[in-house]
């Protein structure tokens, strides 16, 4: 019995959900136009399909888990479906107005023209903050709209802002914050569950990699227990002796953001010879 993954066909998740599960080690023949094909090596079906149609999917069960975006789930009311966070396709949902137009404060909503291909979620939002406005649905090339005089204000995903801004708009309010995900049919036999811990467990590892690095440097004998307190590592840090007796060779893991943050103080109590090395798994 295999795993059924739904993944989007062509578009934005497409490649991010494709180099995911070959980071798993998961090999999948991805044949241009064939829609449903099975890991060689890894008991999963991936069904190619559009995003709108997942969560759908998702509560028939027809299919067992799939990678879409939160923006997607929460749209189709599916975001109870428990669901691990991806790390790739971060995006804002955001309020964006014209450039030249004054907005001070959500209340400047009141009784405009929203234009927004989530069109639900818009009304939940507008709700919750008890604003009156009109939504006008669009399926794509939302910003645009203010410029034909479609909407006054719209409501769209952003990422680099670039579109925003090429059309004449500006960002005034960011109602969420998204990221492709794992959606999880809550209903799967002990056979498939086995199969998805499996699989979780290989996307953990690939995530916990991803923002981890290898640490190599040199320190003196009596630099190295203040070395050694700023790189705690998983355990303690591997220490090696040099070949001159009062200098190691220190080895460890460490967060990519904390290294930013220690490498001065690192310099300061004398490492030298400093190395980051990129990792690729990290089994928990
Ligand atoms: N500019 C962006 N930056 C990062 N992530 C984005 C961006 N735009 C969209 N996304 C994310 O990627 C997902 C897929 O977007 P895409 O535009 O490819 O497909 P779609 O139009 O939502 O769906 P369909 O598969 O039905 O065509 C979105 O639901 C969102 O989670
Ligand atoms: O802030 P940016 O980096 O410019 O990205 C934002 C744009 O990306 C998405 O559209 P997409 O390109 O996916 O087009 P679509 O409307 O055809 O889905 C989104 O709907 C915005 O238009
Ligand atoms: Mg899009």
């Amino acid at each position: 019995m295999n795993l059924k993954i739904a993944i989007q066909k062509s578009g934005r998740l497409n490649e991010g959900s494709l180099s995911l599960l070959k980071e798993c080690g998961i090999k999948i023949e991805n044949g241009k136009d064939q829609l449903l094909t099975s890991s060689s090596n890894f008991p999963l079906d991936v069904l190619y399909l559009r995003n709108g149609d997942i969560p759908q999917y998702l509560k028939d069960e027809v299919v067992d888990v799939a990678i879409i975006g939160e923006n997607t789930l929460i749209e189709k009311s599916a975001e109870d479906l428990s669901y691990l966070q991806l790390g790739f396709s971060r995006c804002r949902f955001s309020i964006a107005v014209p450039r030249e137009v004054n907005f001070t404060s959500l209340s400047d909503l009141e009784g405009k023209r929203i234009a927004t291909s989530y069109p639900h979620t818009v009304r939940e939002f507008l709700k919750r903050e008890k604003i009156k406005a009109k939504i006008h649905e669009i399926s794509g090339s939302v910003e645009i709209s203010p410029s034909i005089g479609l909407a006054d204000v719209i409501c769209d995903i952003v990422s680099t802002g670039g579109t925003l801004f090429k059309n004449g708009l500006k960002e005034v309010y960011s109602i969420f914050k998204f990221e492709a995900v794992l959606a999880v049919n809550p209903s799967l036999s002990p056979e498939k569950k086995a199969i998805l811990d499996k699989l979780i467990f290989r996307i953990e590892s690939v995530l916990r990699a991803k923002n981890t690095k290898y640490i190599m440097l040199n320190v003196q004998k009596d630099n190295l227990e203040k070395i050694c307190s700023l790189l705690p590592g998983m355990k303690s840090p591997t220490l090696i002796p040099l070949s001159d007796p009062n200098w190691y060779s220190l080895h460890s893991v460490i967060l990519e953001d904390d290294f930013w943050n220690i490498i001065d103080q690192l310099k300061q109590q004398g490492a030298e010879d400093i190395l980051i090395l990129p990792i690729e798994k990290i089994l928990g």
